[in-house]
């Protein structure tokens, strides 16, 4: 029987593994084989990895990659990617060589300022607690002042706080909302340090306000957090060429544009198609935004979030054919760091980095931005002509190999087999029982 373990965080990782081996792998030998075969023959790289996190066990392996070809505000970039999943690189690169002779992509920053807030709850009278907040901003500013002051001389820090009141949603409950410019950094842990100094401050400021009554005087402070919802961190990439550049697959340009552009009228209108359209840009997003060594799940949480700011989950990216012309762009809020967080500890997010010609967190925007669009270019421009299928299983072949424990000469004569022949599972499984029969 399984039972409650205490103290598994003081165990020694050999002494982990033990356990988890006797209670959940039925002490199998091999499980304990391949939790070791992870581990990192340099013990102070294994040891680096260990401590990025907690209980750590072993290492998991993402396929690291390149994307070359990105011509981005006639730059060009090759763009490394951390993703396992098979033809997404192949798609960003295919894309990025397409666009690239088509004048490339342009890329803006329209924002880059992030939230935080204090949410608390006070019950009493709304115009003292306005006339509260007023007296007491420049202390609250004071207090956060050693921790701003290098921030502020890289032009950055507390750029404006309000005070809102939020009674209508939920009975007490205010929140001072911040917004803040972290310039290279993604400012969660410098946003927090603040918003808790605030929260200190606010609370003790009001236990001795003299126009408060008692109750009012008990301001209770329920969490100070970052917001990871970044509406004005916002970055733009885009691509254009005349209709003529487009032709493909015996379609003309014209044909080509005027699907393309109602495959995007279909992702704006229909949510279920959207979550598939949007994850095709995560796709490229995401494998840049976690070789740099960034933080996915912030990115995502936040862009998904802005997919739905209308109240209706829809479109990232945006087509239009005007003037013989076809515009294809997306915007999405993105807050990421090129200092902090991992950025300079993981050595592969330091190479992904310096890959990218050392940027600052505004050229990573656009770089992420512009990945994301190109691998959605590629992924509908595969939709509404070969269909997905074709240029994904072709990629996703040695999977398929690898899942069949296809031998090298196997491998050989199958990638020639296929390469005039659709790829399925079955129709793999039965070329390979056709080679061993
Ligand atoms: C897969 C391709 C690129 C094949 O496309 P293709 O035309 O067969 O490729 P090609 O062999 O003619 O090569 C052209 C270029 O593609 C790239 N390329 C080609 N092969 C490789 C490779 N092995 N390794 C690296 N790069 C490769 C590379 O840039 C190459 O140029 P070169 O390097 O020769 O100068 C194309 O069919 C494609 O873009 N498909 C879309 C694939 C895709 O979007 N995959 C994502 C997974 S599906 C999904 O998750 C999202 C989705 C689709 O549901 C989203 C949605 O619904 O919107
Ligand atoms: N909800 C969320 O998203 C949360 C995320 N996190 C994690 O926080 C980490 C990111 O926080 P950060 O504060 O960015 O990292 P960090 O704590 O490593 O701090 C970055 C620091 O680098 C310094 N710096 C040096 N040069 C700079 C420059 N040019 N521009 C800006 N700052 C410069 C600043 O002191 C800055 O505060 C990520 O690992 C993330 O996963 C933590 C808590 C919550």
């Amino acid at each position: 029987m399984i039972t409650l373990i205490s103290g598994f965080s003081k165990l020694s990782k050999e002494e982990k593994i033990e356990w988890l081996s006797q209670t959940y792998l039925a002490n199998n030998k091999d499980a304990r084989e391949i939790l070791t075969q992870y581990w990192n023959p340099d013990s102070s790289l294994q040891q680096l990895h260990e401590e990025f996190t907690e209980n750590t066990l072993s290492n998991y392996y993402l396929p690291f990659g390149l994307a070359p070809n990105f011509l981005i505000n006639d730059r060009l970039y090759a763009i490394p990617m951390a993703i396992e999943e098979s033809s997404v690189i192949a798609a960003a690169s295919k894309a990025a060589k397409f666009w690239s002779k088509r004048g490339g992509f342009k890329a803006e920053v329209l924002g880059t300022q992030k939230i935080g807030q204090v949410h608390f709850m006070y019950t009493g009278d709304a115009k003292k607690l306005e006339d509260f907040f007023s007296k007491i901003k420049p202390k609250l500013f004071a207090a956060v002042a050693p921790l701003t002051k290098n921030m502020e001389k890289r032009g950055g820090g507390v750029m404006n706080m309000e005070l809102r009141n939020k009674t209508r949603l939920l009975a007490g409950y205010y929140q001072l909302h911040c917004t803040f410019e972290t310039k290279d950094s993604m400012g969660a842990n410098f946003i927090n340090s603040c918003l808790e100094r605030f929260a200190e401050t606010f609370k003790a400021e009001a236990e001795t306000h003299e126009a408060f009554d008692a109750a009012e005087k008990q301001v209770e402070i329920v969490m100070s957090i970052l917001s990871n919802y970044v509406p004005d961190c916002i970055v733009r990439a885009e691509v254009s060429c005349p209709l003529t550049e487009l032709a493909d697959h015996g379609m003309s340009g014209e044909d080509f544009a005027s699907k393309f552009v109602r495959a995007l009228k279909i992702a704006e209108a229909e949510p279920y198609r959207a979550v598939t359209h949007n994850k095709g840009i995560m796709n490229g997003i995401d494998a840049v935004v976690l070789a740099t060594g960034n933080d996915f799940r912030a990115v995502e949480a936040g862009i998904h979030a802005y997919a739905s700011k209308e109240g209706k989950y829809s479109s990232l990216s945006h087509a239009q054919v005007q003037d013989g012309q076809f515009r294809f762009w997306l915007e999405i809020p993105l807050a990421l760091g090129t200092v902090g967080g991992l950025t300079a500890l993981h050595p592969l997010s330091k190479i992904a980095l310096e890959i990218l010609q050392k940027p600052s967190a505004e050229e990573l925007m656009k770089i992420v931005a512009v990945t994301g669009l190109a691998q959605n270019f590629a992924a509908v421009k595969s939709l509404i002509t070969t269909g997905i299928q074709q240029g994904h299983m072709k990629m996703h072949l040695m999977n398929i190999l690898n899942q069949l424990q296809a031998t090298a000469q196997e491998k050989e004569v199958l990638t020639a087999y296929f390469k005039d022949h659709n790829v399925s599972h079955s129709a793999v499984e039965q070329q390979i029982e056709k080679l061993r029969s």
